[in-house]
């Protein structure tokens, strides 16, 4: 690009929260606004960096984040959130007065809910701030219900509970709640707060669409004293070739799916943070072998905690599937979702992968872990009805049954079909003269500041 003209164009700088499920609608909202003509600088931490070779056209600065070895090493996401807005509010804020001097004027910052550190250093330059919101409205209004469950002191909720609906939200039960996984919860609290709370923040964009929360979104709207954008899903801004992988994608499992029939394939993958039990890897795969589908199966290296997958598998797995499955360490999922031989995709219900999901009309077996992934299985199986939950212990024969149903069987034809809507909507909310799509040109004329 011409260096003289970059310059003379407005510039946004970006500050995702350094997990894959987080970096991607971030740099995915910053291919949207540099197709609309802003430069865009991406301010992340060492801790799990992106790839600027992936992205020529952003300008990508570093900040020190002063994780400790041991947090990093602990996996402990509260603990490695909570120590990057401990730890960066100073370096990112020396990093954006050097982008000012170097680069001009920033029209605004663009932080992730969860690095809310950043708004201060904004505010220090007075500089707007708006935030971006990773997660579902729905999982937003759980946060806000599991606060006011606090104040009223019914928190921790007892298990006979785990049941019942939510009183503010009705169509969740207790036990969809995204609670913390980790034994510390006012940690937890203070950091959904955090997250929740908006500050001086200008406004908020949001990665969904008003399809899907429609009258969720417009509540909210009410209680929100800032504008929300509602532009998702997100990654339908950046080309289905592009990524921000930090694990290298295995583009062979193209290659398999290229030799495979329309609609025969169910994609199995549990995103980028999820641990899956020793035990669970061996019924899943007596499920994918008994269920006699085919399957691209993504086992994430170290998603097995101090085991290697392949000694967990049943004996003779590998040879009895044979050439009807396909296992890979990272896949180039936007891709193989919108491949016409998937048929349905096992998740663990991460919101990107859900949207992806969604927007491809790929029905989904949800096996949610934690957080909001259990707000969005619950979504997905009960209120949009374009998906099956497998709730109990992992069970071999729950999982082939539940295979079959939103693969092949009579019984799952209506989850099929209701999926297949949902794309269409998508398509239309994200088309000219669609919600997104007018969210997208709101947001536009609200930045001219
Ligand atoms: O083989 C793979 C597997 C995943 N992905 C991508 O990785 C992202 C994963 O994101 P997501 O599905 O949201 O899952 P997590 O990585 O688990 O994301 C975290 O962040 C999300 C956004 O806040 C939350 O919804 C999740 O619960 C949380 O675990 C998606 O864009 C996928 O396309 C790949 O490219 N290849």
């Amino acid at each position: 690009m011409d260096q003289n003209q970059g310059e003379r164009k407005p510039r946004v700088v970006l500050i995702p929260c350094p997990f894959q499920g987080h970096i991607n609608p971030m740099l995915q909202l910053g291919a949207a606004l540099h197709s609309k003509g802003y430069s865009i600088t991406i301010v992340h931490t060492q801790y799990n960096s992106p790839n600027p070779s992936r992205h020529p056209e952003f300008d990508f600065q570093s900040i020190q984040d002063g994780l400790a070895e041991d947090v990093i090493d602990s996996g402990n996401l509260l603990e490695i959130i909570t120590g990057l807005n401990i730890k960066c509010k100073h370096p990112f804020q020396e990093c954006l007065e050097q982008i000012v001097l170097r680069r001009g004027q920033v029209t605004c910052v663009i932080y992730d809910d969860l690095m809310y550190f950043a708004e201060a250093a904004a505010n220090n330059l007075e500089l707007p701030s708006i935030i971006l919101r990773t997660i579902n409205a729905a999982t937003f209004a759980s946060r806000l219900a599991i606060m006011h469950l606090v104040e009223e002191g019914r928190f921790p909720f007892q298990d006979s509970a785990l049941g019942e609906p939510v009183p503010d939200l009705p169509l969740l039960r207790f036990k969809d709640l995204p609670v913390s996984k980790y034994n510390a919860q006012d940690k937890f609290l203070k950091l959904i707060a955090e997250a929740c709370h908006t500050r001086t923040s200008s406004a908020v964009v949001w990665n969904t669409i008003d399809c899907l929360e429609q009258p969720l979104l417009a509540q909210l709207q009410k209680q929100c004293p800032v504008p929300i954008f509602p532009i998702g899903p997100m990654h339908k801004y950046a080309p289905p070739s592009s990524s921000s992988s930090l694990l290298k994608e295995d583009t062979n499992c193209i290659s398999w799916l290229n030799k495979q029939p329309e609609k025969s394939v169910l994609y199995v993958s549990f995103g980028s943070v999820v641990s899956i039990q020793e035990t669970e890897i061996a019924e899943m795969a007596r499920g994918l072998a008994n269920s006699e589908q085919k399957f691209l199966w993504v086992i994430r290296p170290g998603s097995i905690l101090g085991s290697e997958w392949i000694e967990l598998l049943p004996k003779g797995f590998l040879e009895t599937v044979g050439q009807r499955g396909c296992i890979v360490k990272w896949a180039p999922q936007k891709q193989v979702l919108a491949h016409a031989a998937v048929g349905g995709f096992l998740t663990h219900c991460g919101w990107n992968s859900t949207l992806e999901s969604i927007a491809e009309g790929v029905p989904m077996i949800c096996r949610p872990n934690f957080g909001d992934q259990l707000v969005n299985a619950r979504y997905i199986s009960h209120v949009w009805g374009i998906g099956l939950q497998l709730e109990s212990k992992l069970d071999g024969e729950e999982v082939a049954r539940a295979v079959r149903r939103i693969m092949v069987d009579e019984k799952g034809e209506e989850i099929r079909v209701r999926a297949k809507s949902f794309k269409k909507k998508i398509e239309l909310g994200m088309g000219r003269g669609g919600s997104s799509y007018n969210a997208l040109n709101k947001l536009l004329e609200f930045m001219s500041f």
